[in-house]
């Protein structure tokens, strides 16, 4: 692993890493902001996922999040959203191939050969920052959050391991993959055209049919009702019917005016970081 970018922040420093990834095959970067605490103590982990388009720099840059995770005492990990190189396959377009890996594990040739997104923010990164950070990071606490796409792939990877994660957080997620154009046109090239395993991959499904409402973890979500892929891609309605379905504790925020943005994630950035604090303890 090799350090490529530092710069003091908050009295924390916010660095950026690359290092060879065995399970996308690849050169994977990855930004880490790591608080003042960590001088003296090990200190719990946020993940954020981001979503269409972005690198790991997006959030490092837009979000203003170094604040309140140095009050608060957390790291917040922030992956690239796809895996990267000229031998990666790609298309021509802003919501398939690069900068669109879904967060899914995919099946399907030319994509199966780098795009697993899944494994590698489940197990290879959190496996990397043990090892490379035992001292200052505490992987026994983590939370996870994320946005559109990254708000797609934080409730379904914070659903499918609810041991893990003391709660999750979105900011204008893709609610229903299974059920919109992005995912319509995502999964059948990542997963193949059996929608049985698009559903491992849909946080409402997933949601819909957990058996243990109150062993899941908490989930908030914030939604602009001035975002432009409202109506057609993100469907927070339908997450919310599948919790209220369970008795699950999921709690949506309409916000008037906010677009898709990072500037409604700024926003409401410090709410969420003190949101996955409580959670985690801080
Ligand atoms: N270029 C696209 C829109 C791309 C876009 O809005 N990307 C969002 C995430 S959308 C869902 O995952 C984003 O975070 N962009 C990066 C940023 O820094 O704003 C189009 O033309 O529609």
């Amino acid at each position: 692993m090799e350090k490529i970018d530092e710069h003091k922040a908050f009295g924390g420093w916010q660095r950026r890493y690359t290092h060879a990834s065995k399970v996308c095959n690849c050169d994977m970067t990855f930004a880490l902001y790591v608080p003042p605490q960590a001088d003296t103590q090990r200190v719990p982990v946020v993940y954020w996922l981001s979503g269409l388009t972005c690198t790991d720099e997006n959030f490092v840059n837009k979000a203003g999040a170094q604040r309140v995770a140095a009050e608060l005492g957390v790291a917040v990990v922030a992956p690239d959203t796809s895996p990267r190189g000229d031998d990666v396959a790609d298309e021509d377009v802003f919501d398939m191939g690069k900068g669109a890996g879904f967060y899914v594990n995919a099946t399907q040739a030319p994509w199966a050969s780098h795009y697993q997104m899944y494994d590698y923010v489940v197990s290879e990164l959190p496996a990397l920052l043990a090892d490379e950070f035992n001292t200052t990071l505490d992987l026994s606490r983590e939370a996870i959050f994320g946005h559109s796409m990254g708000g797609h792939g934080a409730l379904v990877i914070g659903l499918r391991n609810i041991d893990r994660f003391a709660a999750i957080s979105a900011f204008s997620p893709i609610c229903a993959p299974t059920e919109v154009p992005w995912g319509h046109k995502a999964f059948p090239k990542y997963l193949g055209d059996d929608r049985q395993a698009w559903l491992a991959y849909d946080a409402t499904h997933l949601l819909s049919n957990a058996d243990n409402a109150e062993a899941l973890p908490p989930i908030r979500v914030e939604q602009g009702l001035a975002d432009n892929f409202l109506d057609e891609q993100l469907h927070p309605h339908r997450l919310e019917e599948a919790a209220e379905q369970v008795g699950a504790d999921v709690e949506v925020n309409r916000r008037e005016g906010y677009d898709h943005s990072y500037f409604f994630i700024a926003s409401f950035m410090e709410d969420h970081l003190r949101f996955l604090g409580r959670h985690l303890g801080v």
